[in-house]
């Protein structure tokens, strides 16, 4: 058995390829389109493991988006997506100054939570030893439940 993707269902396509794309930096490695089903499938990879993808080696996120509009709700039995970062402070600054959400800040230097368009919970984890803590994350609290 191996593991193959994690799907999400998104409620707004290009406000979640922002994030996940261009906040993120996860990289598109397919899509598909159904006319029938009238949804979109796009398959996305974390840049170390883009090469692998093109194999279809690789763990992927799949983006779902139904052309018809569903609320979702949000399904406290999904937890969230991992990512480990090289630079969890650099990140997060980077994040934050683009309007993402810091849900738990990386004030240990080693993990931080943030949220996708549609709440979804991301950890991220520093590669690697914990980093020094950094102002302004030191003194941050929580900015929501995670
Ligand atoms: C390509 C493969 O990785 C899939 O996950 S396709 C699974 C298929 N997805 C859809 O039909 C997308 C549109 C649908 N309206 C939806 O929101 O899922 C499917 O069987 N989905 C059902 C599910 O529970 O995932
Ligand atoms: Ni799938």
């Amino acid at each position: 058995m191996r593991y193959l993707h994690t799907m999400v269902r998104v409620k707004d396509l290009d406000a979640s390829l922002d994030f996940y794309c261009n906040k993120l930096g996860l990289q598109e490695v397919r899509r598909t389109e159904s006319e029938k089903g009238r949804f979109t499938l796009i398959f996305l990879a974390a840049p170390e493991d883009g090469d692998r993808a093109k194999t279809d080696k690789a763990p992927l996120v799949e983006l779902t988006y139904n052309w018809d509009p569903a609320d979702y709700g949000e399904g406290r039995n999904f937890g969230h997506l991992a990512f480990e970062v090289d630079d969890i402070y650099g990140l997060c600054d980077k994040l934050q100054k683009s309007g993402v959400t810091i849900n738990r800040p990386p004030r240990d230097g080693h993990m931080a939570f943030v949220r996708s368009p549609d709440n979804i919970s991301v950890e991220l984890l520093q590669k690697g030893d914990s980093k020094e803590p950094a102002e302004p994350w030191a003194s941050m609290g929580n900015t929501g439940h995670w």
